[in-house]
């Protein structure tokens, strides 16, 4: 099923979400509609937070065909080195926007697969970028706060237009 996308400045995109303790059938449904809902934005992930779910899920899906859904319950992230990229990164909770954001590039992700089951990997690219624009979701933050505050009130005084202009 497809689940509304919480968007930018609503203020519960700024809650922390809590670890999943079972990985039953009802995180499993949880995971099925957020990928039904970020294959229909399109999106290349989604965090549960911003479907106004505070549980510690995301998933992710770089590939061009939907070919590689992957899924990340209680993700933890280790910087394996301190060098750093620059992305131009969008969000489906800030949606018409990109901007910059230097992230570090050599990680290692520690998560629960949809099973429940341990897993690690070390992600290249744009899926390091995408983890970790993923797990700020789930700290309840945002890329705006990776850019200056300059930019940051201007895209939300133009979300907030948005908003008005969609509640008249
Ligand atoms: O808000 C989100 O978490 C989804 C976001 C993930 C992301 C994109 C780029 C860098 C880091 C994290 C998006 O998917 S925004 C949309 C997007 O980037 C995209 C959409 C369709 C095809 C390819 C990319
Ligand atoms: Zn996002």
């Amino acid at each position: 099923a497809l689940l509304p996308i919480l968007e930018f400045p609503d203020p519960r995109l700024r809650t922390v979400a809590k670890p999943v303790t079972e990985v039953d059938d009802k995180i499993r449904q949880l995971v099925a509609d957020m990928f039904d809902t970020m294959y229909d934005a399109p999106g290349i992930g989604l965090a549960a937070s911003q479907v106004n779910v505070h549980k510690r899920v995301v998933v992710i899906d770089v590939s061009e065909d939907k070919s590689q859904p992957l899924v990340f319950i209680n993700p933890e992230i280790e910087v394996l080195d301190p060098e750093v990229s620059e992305y131009d990164e969008g969000c489906l909770s800030v949606p018409g926007f990109y901007e910059t954001v230097v992230r570090p590039n050599h990680i290692r992700v520690k998560a629960l697969d949809r099973d429940g089951n341990p897993f690690e990997m070390e992600p290249q690219g744009l899926l390091a970028v995408c983890i970790q624009h993923e797990l700020d979701h789930l700290n309840g933050k945002l890329f705006v706060d990776h850019i200056s505050p300059l930019k940051r009130t201007r895209i939300r005084a133009k979300m907030d237009k948005k908003h008005k202009a969609e509640a008249r």
